[in-house]
């Protein structure tokens, strides 16, 4: 084991539908047993990940380890927290225990199980550095930080629902989170409409009139498992956008049949697809934003996304 003289531990027991429980409760015997020296700090409240990570990467040590327990949406707090702070070169550690846990699906370590990932962490000499993204808002001038994807229209409005859904609820209980993801995805599609956006890439600007789906994501998975992008790679230095219009009718069924299953959608011609270190969107109308599955409210949204690295103690292979 390499040398760790504590761990402190963001923990959110709301994550996963309350699920999170079971897995603290299997780390802290595990570090019990082992004798490891730990201090847990909970989450008390929604956004209570960023201050407590902040602190934590302002006072750490050498030898000590963050360690983060929670969904996507605490990683995504952890992560801001640490990027605000004084350190925030800080590492994170993490174990996923949410409802979506896309983060480490598009790493491929989802299926590992929390002490199998914890034992392979403890042992891990550095850190490995892995994409996450910046995005800034060029209407506020407040940047944020996020390690799967920020979306506007549909798949935000998408997220908005199933949160504000009482279904959510019972169908993570039911350990079928992905399934309340689609039943709301059903009703955005009724209410969404398109919207006018423009994309700066490099030197070229592509303007769309009606967009409906609009994700920059790090990696494949949003809303539970679902590859809206299967060519996402959370190692190329690079963040992906995709745009789908507005479609109606046998269209939208036809595509979003191959974005469910397999993931051919990126070649349809309504689906526009780019790979770059950075862009930045400007949405001309009030739409629904999401970040990690988070809300970000309705605005019209004025973003430069950039790809940037962040290190973690994760047991990538
Ligand atoms: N004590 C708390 N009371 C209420 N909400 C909390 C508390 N602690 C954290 N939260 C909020 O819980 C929300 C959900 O957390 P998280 O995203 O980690 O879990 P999840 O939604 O189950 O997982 P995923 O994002 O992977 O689907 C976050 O918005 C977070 O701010």
């Amino acid at each position: 084991m390499s040398k760790i003289e504590k761990i402190e531990i963001i923990y959110n027991k709301r994550a996963g539908n309350g699920q999170s429980k079971s897995t603290w409760n299997k780390i802290q015997n595990f570090l019990k047993n082992a004798e490891i020296n730990f201090e847990v700090h909970e989450t008390k409240c929604d956004g209570d990940g960023i201050p407590i990570a902040k602190q934590l990467a302002e006072n750490i040590t050498p030898f000590t380890r963050i360690l983060v327990i929670g969904g996507d949406g605490t990683l995504n707090q952890a992560l801001n927290g640490v990027m605000i702070s004084d350190n925030p070169d800080t590492p994170l550690a993490y174990i996923p225990s949410g409802s979506g846990n896309d983060f480490s699906r598009g790493l491929k370590i989802k299926k590992q199980g929390p002490l199998e990932l914890l034992q392979k962490m403890l042992i891990m000499d550095d850190p490995v550095t892995i994409d996450v993204a910046q995005a800034d808002d060029l209407n506020t001038n407040q940047t944020k930080y996020f390690v799967n994807n920020i979306g506007m229209g549909f798949d935000a409005s998408t997220v908005y629902y199933t949160n504000h859904s009482k279904r959510k609820d019972i169908l993570n209980t039911l350990k079928m989170g992905t399934l309340a993801y689609v039943s709301s995805l059903i009703k955005v599609i009724h209410l969404q409409g398109g919207f006018p956006i423009d994309v700066e890439y490099g030197s070229k600007t592509k303007h769309f009139d009606s967009a409906y789906i609009v994700v920059a994501t790090n990696h494949p998975y949003f809303g539970g498992g679902i590859a809206i992008d299967p060519l996402a790679q959370p190692f190329d230095e690079k963040l992906d956008l995709v745009v789908v219009n507005k479609i109606t009718g046998m269209t939208f069924v036809k595509l979003f049949t191959k974005l469910l299953t397999n993931g051919s959608h990126l070649k349809d011609k309504e689906v526009w697809h780019i790979q770059e270190p950075e862009f930045t969107i400007s949405d001309h109308s009030v739409e629904q934003g999401q970040m990690d599955g988070e809300e970000l409210g309705q605005h019209e949204f004025h973003i430069h996304f950039k790809s940037i690295q962040h290190q973690f103690w994760l047991p990538i292979e």
